[in-house]
C-alpha cells in the first residue's frame, strides 16, 4: 500500500519548495496544477472537449488561459463547465500516477485540496503555512503583483486559519533548513507509524 499525503497551501506559503524538499528526500510527488497544464497543452485530453464549449480558447498551442479567464468573469457557468470536464481527466492522471509508484509515500500537490473537500482521499495531509505578513512580503516581491491583486487572489482563497484546523500536519515555512528538517521527520514518522 502506498500511503498519499496530501500538500497543499495558500498563495506564497512554500508549497512548490517543500514539494521540491519531498522529490529531493527520494519520494514520488504529483503536481495537480503540473498536470492542468499537461492536459490544456497541444494533444492533451482536454483541449478538444474545452474546444467544443468555447472555440475562443483553442489555439496551436492548446487550451489559452487568459482566454479561459475572460469567459469565467463573463459567464458565472463556465467555471463549473470547465471543471466538470477537467476535473475527472486530472482524478485519471492521479489514478495512472498512483498506480505506477511503488514507493511506500507518494505526495500529491493539490493547492485546492480543501476547498474541493478532498481530504478523505489521503491517509495525511500537509499544509504549508508562514504568517501573514511574511507571505505577503513573498507575494509582493513576485515581479508584477500588486496588493491590489494579492487581497483580491486572498479574498477568493479559503483563510489560512480554516486550513490549519482541517490539515493533519503542519509546517511553517520560516527558513529552507527547518522546513526541510521537518520534512525528514515526517517521513520518519510516517514510516514508524503503522497504517492499514
Ligand atoms: C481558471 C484558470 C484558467 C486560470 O489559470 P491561470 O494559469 O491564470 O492561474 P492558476 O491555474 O494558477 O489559478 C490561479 C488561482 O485561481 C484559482 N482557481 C483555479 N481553478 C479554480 C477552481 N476550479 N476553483 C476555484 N478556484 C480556482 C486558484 O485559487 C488559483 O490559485 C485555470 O486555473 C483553470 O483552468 N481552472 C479550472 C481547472 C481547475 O479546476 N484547476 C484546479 C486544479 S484541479
Ligand atoms: N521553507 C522556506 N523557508 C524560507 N523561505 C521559503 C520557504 N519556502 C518558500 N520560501 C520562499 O517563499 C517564496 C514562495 O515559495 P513557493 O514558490 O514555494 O510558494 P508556493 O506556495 O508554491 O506559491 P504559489 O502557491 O503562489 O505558487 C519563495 O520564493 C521562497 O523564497
Amino acid at each position: 500500500m502506498t500511503f498519499r499525503l496530501g500538500l497543499t497551501g495558500s498563495i506564497g506559503m512554500g508549497k512548490s519548495t517543500t514539494a521540491q524538499m519531498f522529490r529531493d528526500a527520494g519520494l514520488p510527488v504529483w503536481d495537480a496544477d503540473a498536470a492542468v497544464h499537461r492536459l490544456y497543452a497541444t494533444d492533451g485530453a482536454a483541449v478538444a472537449p474545452i474546444a467544443a464549449l468555447h472555440p475562443a480558447a483553442l489555439t496551436p498551442q492548446g487550451i489559452d488561459r487568459p482566454a479561459l479567464k475572460e469567459w469565467i468573469a463573463a459567464d458565472p457557468a463556465a467555471l463549473g463547465l470547465i471543471e466538470s470536464i477537467v476535473h475527472p481527466l486530472v482524478a485519471a492522471d492521479r489514478a495512472a500516477f498512483l498506480a505506477s509508484t511503488t514507493g511506500d509515500i507518494a505526495v500529491l500537490d493539490i493547492p485546492l485540496l480543501f476547498e474541493k473537500n478532498s481530504e478523505a482521499e489521503f491517509h495525511a495531509t500537509l499544509l504549508v503555512t508562514a504568517p501573514a505578513a511574511l507571505q505577503r512580503a513573498r507575494v509582493l516581491s513576485r515581479p508584477g503583483m500588486t496588493p491590489a491583486q494579492l487581497d483580491l487572489i486572498l479574498s477568493r482563497q479559503m483563510p489560512d486559519a480554516e486550513k490549519r484546523r482541517r490539515s493533519t500536519h503542519i509546517v511553517e515555512t520560516l527558513t529552507l533548513d527547518s522546513t526541510r528538517a521537518f520534512v525528514h521527520a515526517l517521513i520518519a514518522y510516517i514510516r514508524q507509524v503503522p497504517h492499514a
